[in-house]
């Protein structure tokens, strides 16, 4: 057992336009074969939101300027003792158009068609609170890569 709790620090974005956001197709690795945002994992000495704009331009040659905190999401999956804290932005202000890499292959998607059915099935239930612009906290329990055991979520009034 560990009485320190383990964590790994991961970041997620979503470009969006209006009516809009680009999802990546994960080509390898964690979450091969579903849609999601881009992100991974924060390096040392680097900043949250500064692991958040390598990995985005890295997997699709977008440059953030800004981005906003959207929220904040912890994975637990049974028999693995790291937790995935998943910290969540989205930036409408960037440069250059997003192109496919070796990890993601990038698609727009109407705010009303995003392909849940080929997605983590927890995207379903923050979804919404993203699009709305709402800040949220969220907690989920994995068993395997298909079932939540257990789950919350809870709006972020700003403080
Ligand atoms: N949407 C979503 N994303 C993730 S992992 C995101 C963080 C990550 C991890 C590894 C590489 C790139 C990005 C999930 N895990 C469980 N449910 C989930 N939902």
């Amino acid at each position: 057992q560990s009485s320190m709790a383990m964590k790994k620090v991961l970041t997620l974005v979503f470009v969006r336009e209006p009516g809009r956001i680009l999802l990546g197709m994960k080509k390898r690795g964690f979450g091969q074969g579903r849609w999601n945002g881009f992100g991974g994992k924060v390096e040392k000495g680097e900043s949250i939101t500064d692991g958040a704009k390598r990995e985005l331009l890295e997997e699709c040659g977008v440059t953030a300027k800004s981005l906003n905190e959207v929220g904040l999401i912890n994975f637990e999956f049974v028999g693995d003792p790291v937790i995935l804290e998943v910290h969540v932005f989205d930036t409408w202000d960037y440069m250059n158009s997003p192109v496919e890499t070796e990890e993601m292959r990038p698609q727009w998607y109407g705010e009303k068609e995003v392909p849940f059915g080929e997605m983590w099935p927890d995207d379903e239930y923050w979804f919404p609170h993203m699009l709305n612009g709402k800040k949220f906290e969220a907690y989920y329990k994995f068993e395997g890569m298909d079932k939540i055991l257990d789950s919350w979520i809870k709006e972020k009034t700003e403080q």
